[in-house]
């Protein structure tokens, strides 16, 4: 790889599309951008170069805007800014990779056809992540693309972690368990030992809570359980996704109030969560800043649920050694880290509350120094990762 060959990365989160340029063989991070609030608000994008400075911004005043108009806005700019630059693979972080997909794989036109019918399992998410690989197919066939997925991460998990208590002939078409926001987690399980070694070996409950939300056990660094399930609605309450549900409220909803499958899909991936409780807002800071009863009901439902999660994750692992805070909500809303970590005190968390206030930028421990667990906050880095997987499978051929 030489200096000026680079790898862009393509993340389409369900309410995101982050995008990053890693150049040259130690991949220095060149250019990163990122368009939030799509679909609700006010629709924003800030691209920054290597050493930070803001390349390139806007807002989208007049109406909600979509991922189709946002990937639109961010070819126009990626293409703007690649001087100098030649462009040697694609890396997407792809959400559901089924069960056939555990691992980083070049994508061409049959395996794009192929994951087109896993959207039913990621409908908020897949069709997002697949319309740029064919953009780029169609622009670009010789630029190597690679598909990284959040699934992939969980593989390995216990036979117990994966499946439902279904019947064989049910499971074995794959209704089981898979897990989501892998990427994430591969990424914290990388730094933790490098910012604590002692904690290499250690029983890690992470929380990514972005506009999808989800919580992993780890040991060793490895996926042991995570709240996800199938489909990325599993498990906590998210943005607008209501997280674990009793499947005999689906049959209620249909049986007796006539709801047809595409107006449950709808309720439960988009209508529900923060923005169904509180009635106002998807956005954890809209929240935040709201005195209204709803908004406080909606974050303290967050809460409750995150501490249920964590008992039975510790559980899972037999033992808690560390909690990560990362993602959107993780990583930035203090009062959210804070009431977590109070209702974890039974699991000898103790936060330091100035660390915790400081609201850190980088990875950094923000539990009290006598806490029987540690408390991390780390970033979510889900690009560098699709980054180091797409450049080892284009060095590997
Ligand atoms: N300063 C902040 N305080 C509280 N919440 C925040 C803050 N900044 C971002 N968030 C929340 O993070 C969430 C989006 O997380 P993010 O990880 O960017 O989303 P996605 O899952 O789409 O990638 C939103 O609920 C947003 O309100
Ligand atoms: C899997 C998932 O929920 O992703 P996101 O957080 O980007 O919505
Ligand atoms: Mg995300």
């Amino acid at each position: 790889m030489q200096a000026n060959d680079s790898i862009i990365v393509i993340n389409a989160g369900s309410s995101s599309i982050k995008f990053s340029m890693y150049s040259g063989p130690a991949l220095d991070l060149t250019l990163r951008g990122k368009i939030e609030n799509l679909y609700s608000g006010v629709a924003r994008f800030i691209a920054q170069n290597a050493d930070g400075s803001v390349v390139g911004e806007r807002e989208w005043r007049d109406g909600p805007l979509n991922h189709e108009g946002g990937m639109r806005f961010l070819v126009d700019f990626a293409q703007t800014h690649l001087d100098g630059h030649r462009v040697i693979a694609v890396g997407h972080r792809i959400v559901h990779g089924g069960v056939a997909h555990s691992g980083p794989q070049r994508l061409d036109a049959a395996l794009v056809d192929e994951l087109e019918k896993l959207v039913p399992l990621a409908p908020l998410h897949l069709p997002h992540n697949l319309a740029p690989v064919r953009s780029v197919l169609a622009m670009a066939p010789d630029v190597p693309q690679i598909g990284c997925f959040d699934t992939a991460f969980h593989v390995g998990q216990p036979a117990e972690a994966q499946e439902f208590a279904l019947p064989a002939r049910i499971t074995d078409l794959g209704v089981r368990r898979y897990g989501f926001h892998g990427l994430s987690y591969e990424y914290i399980a990388s730094v933790l030992p490098k910012a604590e070694p002692r904690l290499a070996q250690a029983k890690v409950v992470a929380a990514h809570l972005g506009n999808g939300a989800s919580m992993c056990a780890m040991q060793s660094g490895r996926s042991m359980a995570s709240t996800m399930g199938f489909t990325a609605v599993d498990g906590l309450p998210m943005g607008t996704r209501c997280g674990a549900l009793d499947p005999g409220v689906v049959l209620y909803l249909m049986q007796e109030l006539g709801m047809d499958v595409a107006a449950v899909q709808k309720l439960m991936y988009q209508e529900s969560g923060l923005l169904g409780v509180s009635g106002i807002s998807s956005d954890m800071r809209t929240l935040e800043q709201s005195d209204e009863p709803r908004a406080k009901a909606a974050i303290a439902l967050m809460v409750y649920r995150i501490g249920r999660e964590l008992g039975s994750l510790a559980a899972a692992l037999g033992g808690l050694d560390a909690l990560v805070f990362s993602g959107g909500i993780g990583e930035n809303s203090v009062a959210l880290r804070s009431a977590v970590c109070k209702d974890a005190a039974w699991l000898g968390v103790e936060l330091d509350e100035a660390a915790n206030a400081a609201n850190p930028r980088g990875v950094t421990r923000v539990s009290a120094p006598g806490s029987k667990v540690d408390v991390w906050v780390i970033p979510a880095n889900e690009e560098l990762m699709i980054a180091q997987h797409a450049l080892e499978l284009v060095e590997a051929g």
